[in-house]
């Protein structure tokens, strides 16, 4: 609980500035969207830091059947990463500092020819409150965050890989069909509005070009992947609002 009391305000400002962040449209800034799919577009920034690419990413989705609650209970609990998460080599969990809130280390795929990284963050699964209208059926918004934390005990580059730097959320907003009014809700009445932003610094050096095309392939491939297994997962299971 003491660690939970070390990185709390850390955390609560992080979330907070993510949700804002995933709330605004695209914003300002140059935005482009470089993967149209269906419901699924994905944007980016072109940012480069000390010759990093560091591209922010801002990604929109829509998919029938599932909750908010359920899209950001599969990404955060450790037990299902593996079925979804393409790229990881080995996940830990360093620490368990509350319910919501869980302290990894990934050691992801080596995706040549980039060298092979790593990645130390915190995760933390909420609930998001609706400012607008406080009223009883308020959007049902939930949230993970996924970002970076020096650790001690992993040090950068204390293996091999290379230190990764990320800033992400996936928050989901549940819409219920008018239609389901009065009667039992059925997966068919949900639809769950979906967004997804990252920023990711690759830590070490590797070429633009090589890492704009691994993001181009990689990160469409997540969100479909991940979002096809939360579908498979819940569709026999009661609705979790
Ligand atoms: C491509 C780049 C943006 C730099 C990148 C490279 C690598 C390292 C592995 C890798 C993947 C692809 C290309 C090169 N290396 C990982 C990630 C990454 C890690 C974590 C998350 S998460 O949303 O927290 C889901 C939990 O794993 C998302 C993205 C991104």
């Amino acid at each position: 609980a003491s660690l939970k009391h070390t990185y709390w305000p850390e955390i609560e400002r992080v979330v907070a500035e993510q949700i804002r962040s995933a709330r605004m449209g695209l914003g300002k800034g140059a935005w482009q969207l470089f993967v149209e799919d269906g419901e699924m577009k994905m944007y980016r920034r072109e940012v480069e830091e000390d010759g990093l690419v560091v591209d922010p990413l801002k990604a929109t989705h829509q998919v029938k059947g599932i909750t908010g609650r359920e899209l950001c209970h599969y990404f955060f609990y450790p037990e299902y990463r593996y079925d979804w998460e393409g790229t990881l080599e080995t996940m830990n969990v360093v620490d368990k500092i509350a319910e919501d809130t869980i302290v990894f280390h990934q050691i992801h795929k080596r995706i040549w020819p980039a060298a092979q990284r790593d990645a130390t963050f915190w995760s933390h699964l909420t609930h998001v409150p609706d400012e607008e209208n406080k009223s009883e059926d308020s959007p049902h918004i939930w949230a993970t965050v996924n970002s970076s934390v020096e650790l001690p005990s992993h040090p950068p580059n204390g293996g091999k890989q290379v230190r990764i730097y990320l800033t992400i959320i996936l928050m989901g907003q549940t819409i219920i069909s008018p239609a389901a009014k009065g009667r039992e809700l059925k997966r068919d009445d949900i639809t769950c509005k979906i967004t997804y932003c990252a920023v990711v610094n690759p830590g070490g050096w590797a070429p633009s070009s090589v890492l704009r095309a691994v993001y181009k392939r990689e990160y469409p491939k997540f969100l479909k992947r991940f979002t096809a297994y939360v579908i498979e997962k819940t569709k026999n299971l009661p609705i979790k609002l």
